[in-house]
Parts: structure tokens; C-alpha cells; sequence
């Protein structure tokens, strides 16, 4: 939390409400969500503001449509707290105080914290009946003179221990209970769960008052079954402890001596049946009460400690009680050697030193108790970073391993083939929330989708306090902005706030995952759209005209697409028959051009032909060089009248047709092209009516 939070908040520090707004507080109804204002506030900006970008895709306007309480999701909340003003302080400094606008008038709730100093001296308190009841009824039952000495006392004592343990269960039936991080003071709640548990029976168990059928201190061997209720009051007593190693020790020692005592009261019953003083391994007679204890109790350590100091048992029962006593002690061996690891253990001791450091830090007050509470999670962080290290399909695989069975929770998945649910596996990263921590904010642009792995969520309504909604493990929130759904009212902006009700763990999914992940599968993008489609209306945040708009929209545009795709085909035919068409001109032009080149070598030769006949002929009349034939060309004698130059007609046409050209030989010239031939880009490719006939080729050029 940035100071000028702090700030606001100290200047609103006496108002009811705080102020509201961007950057500015928020109030949340503390008391029923049992979550420090700071968390909030501190986390309040986890979601990136909107960028310039994102404001051009925003929706038109974020409503102020109050989501009703969805039927078909949960909407009950427990953890109320007690209701009274609740204030943060650090270091005798009340940071901030907060009072719900409408704050109910707190009643008085008899609960207890199980965190708290009362129940903390309540269960130190406990610890003295449960160890009278382990130790001395057992001496009673061995040594009856210890019994017949003192009944007043015994029945006193007897007395006072069965009120504690009644007493006791009247306690757990008043002590809250943590959930998800949060303490549950419902009374209904915490007196249902207490008597549907198994705690129930040990305890009522071990107060039946067996005495009133059978007057003998064995009938309260029962009593021991409320000695798990030591454990936990020398658990709590460790986590307040300077040094818990020197408590633990302590504790192993109590344990190993109450083992002793109980050897020395057995053994000493042995002796008692085999007579007092009958050989050398049995207790002697003839001494006063306690020295035969000492006796037993000394025996006894012996015989636990295996060091085998003994008198040599010789009757069974002897021999029986010493090699049972030797296993005992074998097995009492190994467990404290592993306890004394235990104590001497690194892990747990610099816990307790770091939690010890900021107790002293931080003082009495809430913070001190939530830190307490406070479990840290560092499971995720080493997932992630294995998660890292790992070579691709190996953490594909165990991606898929570790999430799978979480995902296939998830309702929208559940039919999804396992393709998706691996494919998702690997892109969601697990991400820890504390009580009260948002998760998302109303109004922002939405980048992430979540799912709730452990614990739960609140889906906070339009004045940011209420909470309309509890979603619970296996459910997911934070998709609506991601997909497009026609009619959101929200857009890509989140439609509610959301906090995190205890400690919960979240898988979370970027929008850039999600959309891949649903191109890839579109049935899953069907299921989480209808799904998105159904929240929508049965929140009314699902604007029915922008919808329908939208549908027709879609319709026009479809069939718009349609009409684009028949022009696309239609033009591709005549693009193909265009092609087709060009490729056959091409042929006709070569083979023309073909045919024409043969027809004027033809003629070509030809005319040769009748120069050479010419010349002949000349040669044969033998005429003088003054009457010497005039080398005319064969139209004038007897040459054909085509290898003449060309006639008007002729050359009228080959102007406008393909006329020989006299310098090279008389070829004939292909008519460009006009019209579509032009168009085709084929100039010299005509149309055979066009290609000049033999009309057109001029004749033999003039030497
Ligand atoms: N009434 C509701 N019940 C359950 N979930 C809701 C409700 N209103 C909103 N949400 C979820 O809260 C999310 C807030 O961000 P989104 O709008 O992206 O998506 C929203 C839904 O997934």
C-alpha cells in the first residue's frame, strides 16, 4: 500500500465510510469477511490499470446493473465475524479503522478463538486433569494402600477432573473453527461440526462416568482417551514458546517418565501376585509404600533403558514382563532418538525464530493474531520453479499430472476430451491468495482467467461490499471478459469484484493461452460461451438489443460472405476459361504462322524456278544484246501472275491486311491484333480470316 493510501486512510480514519474510487479505499465489510482492510488495499492494484489501447476496445459504457444473487450459484457466507469496528495496528499505531456503512449491532456470540488467549489458558489448563487421570489412577489401581489412605482426596480430585473434561466439551462446543483461513463464529456451525466429528466421541468417551457401575480407579481408564487433547495444548504452548526445542525436550521427558511409572505400577502389581519378596527379581516386602515404588520405578527404568542391570527373571510371568519391557524399551529407544532429530531440526526452529522475531515486532492486536494464522505456501513456488527447470515433454507431463485432476474438476471441462485439459495444464500457472486479497477488480480490462484449485472466492455486487456469490473449488471465474459474447455489457472489462474469502489457491490462465487453447478446441469455446452466455442473463448484465443487433449483424455479414464466396468461384471460372481460350489462340497463331512461312518459301522457289526458265529461254532463241529480252517478270510472259508485285486490289488489302514486306524477301506481315486479340497481349496473334492469302505476298524483290 502506497503511502498516500495510508494517508487517505488516516484522514478518513474516524469517517463511517471511506472513500471510493480509483486509487482510492474501498470499503469491504470487514466484519463479515474477517479480512484486514491493509491485505486489501495492498492488493487493490494487482490488475494492470487499462492502457490507451484497451480503452479503444473498452464497451461503450460499464452499467450500473445490480447483478441479482444468481440462482444456480451458492450464495451463502459463513465466517461472519462479530460485527464491531475492525482496526489495523502496527506497532501501537492504529493505521486505519473501519466501520461498515449499515454495521448490524453486534450481539454477544460466545465463541472462542482457538488462536486466542482464553482458549490458549483454557487448554493449559486441561493439561493438569489429563495427567492426574494418566498417572494417578493406575497407582491407585497397583498400590491399594495409596488408595485406602486417601479416599476424600481421590474422590475430590476425581470430582474436580470430571467437571474439567465436561467442562471442556462445552468449550469445543463454543470454539470457532478456521476455514479456508477464516474463522468460523456461527455457533450452529461449529456445535454441528464438533458433534459430527470424531473428537465427539473420544471425548464423551472418555467422560462416561464408568465409576458409577464399577466403584475401582480402573474404571477411569477411559479418562486417558482425552490425551490427545495434551498434544494439542503442548502444540499451542510451542507456538508461544521462547524455545520450543527446550519444550519439546521437556515434553519427551514427561512422556518417558509417565511411561516409567506406569512400567513401575505394572511391575509392581507382578510382584504383588508372585508375593512380595518371593525371589530376587520381584519388589521386596516389608518397606513402607513409597520406598516400593522407588524400588519399581528403578526396576522399571532398568528394564525400558535395556541395560540389563536386572536380577534374572525365572518364572514365565517374570520372564514374560522382562522380555516385553525389553521391547518397549527398544521401541521407547527409537522414538526418542527421532524426537531429539526432530527437535534438533533446523526447519521448525527457524520458523519458530522468525515467528517469534515478528511477534515481538509487531505486538499485541489483530495483526500479530492473522500472522499467527498465516501459513505461507511455499509448495507453489517450488512447483514453478522445478516446473522451469524441466525439459519440455517432461514438464508437459507433469504439468498434466499436477493440474489434470483439478482441471477435469472444472464443470465447463468436464466433457472435454483430454486433449484440451493437457493442453491447458501446461499454460495455467498456480497462484496463492490470502483472505481477502482481490482478485479481480470491476471495471478493469480483463487479461487473466482463474480457477480455484483450493479454497474459495466472493463475487462481490455493485457497491463493492456485498458479496453475491461463493465459488467454491472446481469453479472458474474471470472468463466473461476474455471471450467475446454479443451483448456483454461489460466488454473486455471485469463485471465484478472479486476476493479471495480465505486462503485460496488459483490457477490462473492468460487470455492469450485461453484463446489458443480454444481456436485449437472449438467445442470447449461453445461450452464456455454458453456458459458465459447463461451467467450473463441470469446476472442481467447481458444487453438483449446489443445482442439481437449483434446477431443480425452476424447474419447480414454471413450472408454477405456467401454472396463473396460465389463472385470469388464465378471469377475464378472465367479466369480459367480466359486461360483456356489464350492457350488456344496461341496454338492457331503458331500453327498459321507455320503454314505461311511454308507457303513463301513456295513461292520463293518458285519464282526462282521461272527466272531460271527465263533465262533459258533467252539463251535458246540466241537474240542479239539489242534485242535482248528484257528480263521482265513472268506475268509479262509466261511467269504466273502471282509472282507479280503486287495488284491494286491486292495492295489495298495488304495495307489493311498483312502486306509483304519488299526488303525482306516479301514476308508477309501478321495483322496486329484488334479488339479482344489486343486485349489477350497477343499483337501478332490473328485470327486466320485476317492472315493475308497468297494475294497479299509481293512479289520477287527488285534486283
Ligand atoms: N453472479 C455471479 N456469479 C458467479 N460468477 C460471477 C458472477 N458475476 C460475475 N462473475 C464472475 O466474475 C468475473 C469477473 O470478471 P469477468 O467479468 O471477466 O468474469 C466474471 C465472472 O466469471
Amino acid at each position: 500500500m502506497g503511502t498516500g493510501c495510508i494517508l487517505r486512510h488516516l484522514r478518513c480514519h474516524r469517517r463511517d465510510r471511506c472513500c471510493q474510487g480509483a486509487g482510492g479505499c474501498v470499503t469491504l465489510p470487514w466484519d463479515e469477511l474477517g479480512v484486514t482492510a491493509g491485505l486489501q488495499h495492498r492488493y487493490r492494484e494487482q490488475e494492470p490499470r487499462p492502457t490507451a489501447r484497451d480503452e479503444q476496445h473498452r464497451a461503450p459504457a460499464v452499467p450500473a446493473v445490480a447483478p441479482a444473487a444468481s440462482p444456480g450459484v451458492s450464495s451463502s457466507w459463513v465466517g461472519a465475524d462479530d460485527g464491531v469496528v475492525k482496526s489495523v495496528t502496527i506497532i501501537g499505531w492504529p493505521l486505519m479503522s473501519f466501520r461498515p456503512p449499515s454495521t448490524p449491532k453486534p450481539h454477544h456470540n460466545w465463541t472462542l478463538d482457538p488462536s486466542g488467549d482464553w482458549y490458549y489458558w483454557w487448554i493449559t489448563v486441561m493439561v493438569l486433569p489429563i495427567l492426574y487421570n494418566c498417572i494417578v489412577p493406575i497407582c491407585r489401581l497397583c498400590f491399594p494402600e495409596v488408595q485406602d489412605q486417601l479416599p476424600g482426596l481421590w474422590l475430590g480430585l476425581d470430582t474436580l477432573s470430571d467437571v474439567l473434561y465436561l467442562g471442556d466439551i462445552g468449550v469445543r462446543l463454543h470454539t470457532a473453527f478456521p476455514e479456508d483461513g477464516l474463522l468460523v463464529r456461527d455457533r450452529s456451525r461449529i456445535r454441528r461440526r464438533y458433534l459430527w466429528s470424531c473428537s465427539f466421541c473420544w471425548d464423551a468417551a472418555s467422560s462416561a462416568p464408568l465409576e458409577l457401575l464399577w466403584q475401582r480407579p480402573a474404571a477411569r481408564a477411559t479418562r486417558w482417551l482425552r490425551a490427545r487433547r495434551l498434544c494439542e495444548a503442548w502444540q499451542r504452548r510451542e507456538t508461544r514458546a521462547a524455545h520450543p526445542g527446550a519444550l519439546r525436550v521437556a515434553a519427551l521427558l514427561l512422556g518417558a517418565v509417565a511411561a516409567l511409572h506406569g512400567l513401575a505400577c505394572a511391575y509392581y502389581a507382578l510382584s504383588v501376585h508372585l508375593g512380595l519378596g518371593s525371589d530376587a527379581w520381584v519388589c521386596p516386602s516389608g518397606t513402607g509404600t513409597w520406598r516400593r515404588y522407588l524400588h519399581s520405578f528403578y526396576t522399571a527404568t532398568l528394564l525400558l533403558a535395556t541395560v540389563g542391570d536386572t536380577p534374572t527373571p525365572h518364572r514365565v510371568p517374570e520372564l514374560l514382563f522382562a522380555t516385553f519391557s525389553f521391547l518397549l524399551g527398544v521401541m521407547a529407544f527409537a522414538t526418542i532418538t527421532g524426537s531429539i532429530g526432530a527437535v534438533a531440526g533446523a526447519t521448525r526452529g527457524a520458523w519458530h525464530r522468525d515467528a517469534a522475531a515478528a511477534r515481538r515486532l509487531l505486538g499485541p492486536g489483530e495483526l500479530r493474531r492473522r500472522l499467527q494464522r498465516w501459513q505461507p505456501e511455499p509448495a507453489l513456488a517450488a512447483q514453478q520453479s522445478t516446473l522451469r527447470a524441466l525439459p519440455p515433454v517432461l514438464r508437459e507431463e507433469l504439468a498434466a499430472a499436477a493440474h489434470l485432476q483439478a482441471l477435469s474438476r472444472v464443470g465447463v471441462f468436464q466433457a472435454c476430451e483430454r486433449g484440451v485439459l493437457r493442453r491447458l495444464g501446461l499454460c495455467l500457472r498456480p497462484q496463492a491468495y490470502g483472505p481477502g486479497q482481490p482478485v479481480c477488480r470491476r471495471g478493469h480490462v480483463g487479461r487473466h482467467m482463474f480457477f480455484i484449485r483450493s479454497g474459495r472466492v466472493a463475487v462481490l455486487g455493485n457497491d463493492g461490499t456485498t458479496p453475491v456469490a461463493v465459488l467454491g473449488q472446481g469453479r472458474y471465474f474471470g472468463e466473461l471478459s476474455l471471450i467475446h459474447i454479443p451483448g456483454n455489457r461489460f466488454g473486455n472489462r471485469r463485471s465484478a469484484d472479486i476476493v479471495s474469502v480465505g486462503h485460496s489457491e488459483l490457477f490462473v490462465l492468460s487470455k492469450q493461452d485461453l484463446l489458443q487453447v480454444l481456436a485449437e478446441f472449438p467445442g470447449a469455446r461453445a461450452a464456455l460461451e454458453a456458459e458465459g452466455r447463461r451467467l450473463l442473463q441470469l446476472t442481467g448484465l447481458m444487453d438483449t438489443k446489443a445482442e439481437a443487433a449483434a446477431a443480425a449483424a452476424a447474419l447480414r455479414a454471413q450472408g454477405l460472405e456467401e454472396a463473396l464466396a460465389q463472385l470469388r468461384l464465378r471469377v475464378a471460372a472465367l479466369v480459367a476459361q480466359l486461360e483456356a481460350t489464350e492457350g488456344h489462340l496461341r496454338l492457331r497463331v503458331q500453327r498459321l504462322e507455320q503454314r505461311l512461312e511454308q507457303r513463301q518459301q513456295q513461292r520463293q522457289q518458285q519464282r526462282r524456278d521461272a527466272v531460271a526458265r527465263g533465262a533459258q529461254w533467252g539463251q535458246a532463241k540466241g537474240q542479239s544484246p539489242g534485242a535482248a529480252p528484257r528480263a521482265q517478270g513472268p506475268a509479262g510472259a509466261q511467269g504466273t501472275p502471282r509472282a507479280q508485285g503486287p495488284s491494286r486490289a491486292a495492295r489495298a488489302q495488304g495495307t489493311a491486311g498483312a502486306q509483304g514486306h519488299p526488303g525482306t524477301g516479301g514476308h508477309p506481315k501478321v495483322q496486329g491484333p484488334s479488339g479482344a486479340g489486343r486485349a489477350l497481349g497477343y499483337p501478332r496473334a490473328q485470327g486466320p480470316s485476317r492472315v493475308q492469302g497468297p494475294s497479299g505476298v509481293q512479289g520477287p524483290p527488285r534486283s
